[in-house]
């Protein structure tokens, strides 16, 4: 309890695992004949854990993704079980059997899953939930919130012109704010934090509109991060607004922002699909308030992953001198060059982002293995009846299985020996098929490579359906960097490679350990160019 105390006054927000495990340990000892739990020999292995009912869970508060890692190290299961508690999680690190849990199934569920967390992250109240927990697993057809907005989200954001028109949008913002990107002399940036700028207000402009809540009060950004930084707390919800006192807050402020943006209409100004998203909300009964709540989760999913693979993505280019020449020639073959009119000064360069995709295989490529290297995201699902898998292991009901992306993403047995090396080229493939012989194009997955192994995007049914727009919003942003910029380090020289803080629990692609402090300026002979990106 000192430990908690003296953490408490140093930083004023304790360290998670401190107050988890200090009242799971209170709980455990008061209420320890409750907690046992039964296992049958035909589920997978059990991992013990060093203090009985809150080991594992104290590990992951403290550990984060790394712990799976840790265990995998020590047992090389293809899927164990954690005991948790009351219950149990499975946990599986074998690409096959990743197959079959994300097949569609009426035995297991992504939303029984996550409902809870996302109540805990936009603060639902007890009627929302029933609403939108209500028909959920479409056990009653496809009405329902869950049912209706996944139907919704996956036609408007698949290819096709609604899509086109969002991301046209974001590209063309792209253009004009990175235009204003003038740096003088030696100007040091936070690259997270100048990401965060970029992206933001240009996301919440193309998708909920020009009178977004950021638009309206620029001081609601700040507030997003800072939610976004404490939202593990968040979710653990023990007394948040004291353990996770600055998130908490910040939450606060945005949530106003949304519902304000719900109450005055603002998104009858939106893309098609947030004005979708809130008339099916609505339409189902959700008070205007609580529609607002249910953004949050929206911008999460929007913003949260797609910047800091724009961190990763940058980082990897800029401290490697000879892979950012070769992403350059192959960039400049998607560019086409106006002179600017009267009173314009230097050249209008237009890339063109769609064409990326066959002149840029090792940019493509590269912008994969940054998402195998750093999405270390936890596919989740929820265990509704007594299952049997791979004719063996058996899953028992209300259990949670996760598949641990980190653990399949750095497997040398699934990617080859250099799995825990970054390799811009591993998702390149030299044609052979007689009319294109020679050539060489990106290909989805490495020869031998399972589909279910690369999983930043999840899969099955609930895979992410804003991939086709993070990968155009992200390889068009990096393309328009790479071309017009310079970074490097503050004492000169190509930059470094941040660390990847892999001691989180993986909601979101992982962050760097550390700031990352960039001196950022425009290409030598080139200060004077436009650039613009099209689709
Ligand atoms: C690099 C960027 C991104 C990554 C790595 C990512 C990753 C993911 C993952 C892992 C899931 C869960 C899938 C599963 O468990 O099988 C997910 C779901 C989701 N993502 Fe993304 N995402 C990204 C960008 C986006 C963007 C830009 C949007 C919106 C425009 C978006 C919207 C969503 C939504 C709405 C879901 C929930 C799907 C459902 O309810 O069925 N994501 N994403």
């Amino acid at each position: 309890m000192d430990t908690l105390r003296n953490s408490l006054e140093a930083t004023g927000t304790p360290k998670l695992w401190l107050v988890v495990s200090s009242i799971l340990l209170i709980i455990a000892f008061t209420a320890r004949k409750n907690l046992h739990v039964e296992y049958d020999a035909l589920e997978p292995p059990v991992i013990p854990q060093s203090i009985p009912y809150i080991g594992h869970l104290i590990s992951i508060a403290r550990y984060g993704s790394s712990y799976y890692a840790m265990i995998n190290k020590k047992h090389n299961y293809p899927i164990y079980t954690l005991p948790t508690w009351t219950s149990r999680t499975y946990i599986i690190t074998s690409p096959a059997l990743a197959a079959i849990i994300q097949r569609a199934s009426p035995k297991t569920s992504f939303y029984s899953a996550i409902l809870e967390v996302t109540k805990r992250i936009v603060a639902f109240d007890i009627q929302s939930m029933e609403i939108v927990q209500n028909n959920a697993n479409r056990e009653a057809g496809d009405e329902g919130v869950m049912p209706e907005s996944h139907d919704m989200l996956a036609s408007t954001l698949g290819p096709g012109p609604t899509l086109n028109r969002i991301t046209t949008l974001q590209l063309e913002i792209f253009s004009s704010t990175l235009d204003k990107v003038r740096p003088q002399g030696k100007e040091v940036v936070e690259l997270h934090s100048w990401l965060r700028e970029q992206f933001t207000l240009a996301n919440a402009t193309a998708i909920y509109g020009p009178e977004n809540l950021f638009s309206m009060n620029a001081s609601l950004i700040n507030d997003f991060w800072a939610f976004e930084a404490g939202i593990v707390p968040l979710i653990a919800n023990i007394l948040p607004w004291i353990t996770a006192r600055k998130a908490y807050f910040a939450r606060e402020r945005v949530l106003s922002g949304l519902i304000e943006y719900v109450e005055l209409e603002r998104y009858k100004k939106a893309a098609s699909m947030i004005q979708k998203r809130i008339a099916i909300n609505l339409k189902h009964g959700l008070s205007k308030k609580m529609v607002g709540h249910g953004e949050l989760v929206m911008l999460f999913a929007i913003l949260g992953n797609a910047v800091p693979t724009t961190f990763w993505f940058l980082t990897h280019l800029f401290s490697q001198p000879d892979l950012l020449a070769d992403v350059r020639s192959e960039i400049g073959a998607a560019v086409t060059v106006n002179e600017l009119g009267i009173g314009g000064d230097g050249e209008k360069k237009i890339i063109h982002v769609e064409k990326l995709k066959s002149v840029a295989p090792i940019l493509i490529s590269a912008y994969r293995e940054t998402l195998r290297f750093v999405a270390n995201l936890t596919s989740v699902r929820m265990i509704l009846e007594d299952t049997v898998i791979a004719g063996k292991y058996l899953l028992k009901k209300d259990s949670i299985v996760q598949i641990a992306s980190g653990v399949i993403h750095l497997d040398p047995d699934v990617w080859g020996p250099d799995a825990a090396e970054f390799n811009a080229r591993r998702f390149l493939q030299t044609n052979t098929s007689e009319d294109v012989t020679g050539k060489t194009t990106t290909t989805p997955l490495p020869k031998n490579v399972p589909s279910a192994a690369f999983r930043a995007f999840g899969g099955g049914s609930v895979i992410c359906p804003g991939r086709h727009f993070a990968q155009s919003e992200i390889v068009g942003f990096v393309a328009a960097v790479v071309m017009g910029f310079d970074f490097e380090k503050p004492s000169g020289g190509a930059i470094e490679l941040p660390e990847k803080n892999d001691g989180l629990i993986p909601l979101v692609v992982m962050k760097p350990k550390r700031e990352c402090m960039i001196v950022i300026k425009r290409r030598k002979g080139l200060e004077k160019a436009k650039w613009e990106l099209e689709l």
